[in-house]
């Protein structure tokens, strides 16, 4: 389908500030300025890095990904801009200035757990609109996660996104790259395989990093990295994580969280517990998670009001 590209002219793209590396390249921070008068839009542009693991096939699929989602909880597509000679091209996106939630937690470190779960349920009708459309993230985490404003998230980086076949409920993947495994479903460890009920695992540790402000000291790779015993190297690593989730370790409660006095953070953590289920089929889908959490949100609502 020849889809309706909004072309950027890459001589009025002005270069401002690199904004991070994501999984098939970088992002960087960009003045559209036809006018050449410094009046034109902030952009964020992520170009492609080709090298062995991302192709320019599989940056046109991302491209195209999020070129037909319409959410107002997922990073807007802008356009593309194709770079002149080199046989490359970059996807441009709408800049969000509050940066990614790990950096804004640790920034802010008061916002209290209304606001938090106000995040997580916006998260949740992302990966609910991203599921009617039979998408699997496969990459969902805190650091994918941008902040529009104080009141307002949308996820982001669909470099690893997938369609769900028509005929199965689950993608299976050939070559798992360095995976970010510590955000993964046992299935996804053990198997490869990815659904809308592995997004739900790693969506239950984005709670875990909301709540716990995204603190490094309690990241889901250190914590992991504790239980398995730091002397582990690669490749096992997967196979003890595989092991003590087998054995129904998970990520504690977060101790540091700010326990608002009238929602009992274990009562969310309860939330978390579910998504975590070693068996694909116990864990919640995004709607009865998002109803879950909606319902905690007016709780808190009428307790403050109480
Ligand atoms: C590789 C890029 N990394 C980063 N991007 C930004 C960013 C700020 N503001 C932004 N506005 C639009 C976009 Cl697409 C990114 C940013 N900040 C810190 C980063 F490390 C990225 O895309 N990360 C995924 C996600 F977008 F979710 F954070």
């Amino acid at each position: 389908v020849a889809l309706q590209q909004t072309v950027f002219e890459e001589r009025h793209l002005r270069f401002i500030s690199s904004l991070g590396k994501g999984n098939f390249g970088s992002v960087e921070l960009c003045r559209y300025d036809p006018l050449g008068d410094n009046t034109g839009e902030l952009v964020a542009v992520k170009k492609l890095q080709p090298n062995e693991k991302s192709t320019l096939e599989d940056f046109k699929k991302e491209v195209k990904i999020l070129s037909i989602f319409e959410c107002e909880y997922i990073v807007k597509y802008k356009g593309i801009c194709y770079s002149t000679g080199r046989l490359s091209m970059s996807l441009v996106m709408e800049y969000l200035p509050h940066g990614n939630l790990i950096g804004y937690l640790n920034t802010y470190q008061h916002i209290n757990t209304r606001r938090m779960l106000l995040f997580a349920s916006q998260i949740c009708k992302g990966m609910e609109y991203l599921q009617s459309l039979r998408y699997v993230h496969r990459d969902l985490a805190a650091r994918n996660i941008l902040v529009a404003s104080e009141s307002l998230v949308k996820i982001a980086d669909f470099g690893l996104t997938k369609v769900i076949p028509f005929d199965k409920d689950y993608y299976r993947v050939m070559q798992p790259g360095e995976s970010p495994i510590f955000w993964y479903a046992p299935e996804s460890i053990n198997e490869s395989r990815f659904s809308h009920k592995s997004d739900v695992w790693s969506f239950g540790v984005v709670l875990h990093e909301l709540f716990s402000y995204c603190n490094t000291n309690y990241n889901p790779k250190r914590l992991c990295m504790q239980e398995i015993g730091h002397n582990v190297h690669n490749p096992s690593v997967s196979m003890h994580l595989e092991n003590i989730l087998k054995s129904n370790w998970r990520l504690p409660a977060p101790s540091n969280s700010f326990t608002y006095p009238y929602t009992n953070i274990l009562y969310t953590y309860d939330n978390f517990l579910q998504c975590w289920a070693y068996n694909f089929e116990e864990r919640p889908c995004f709607s009865s998670l998002g109803k879950q959490i909606e319902t905690i949100m007016q709780e808190e609502r009428d307790n403050l009001k109480g």
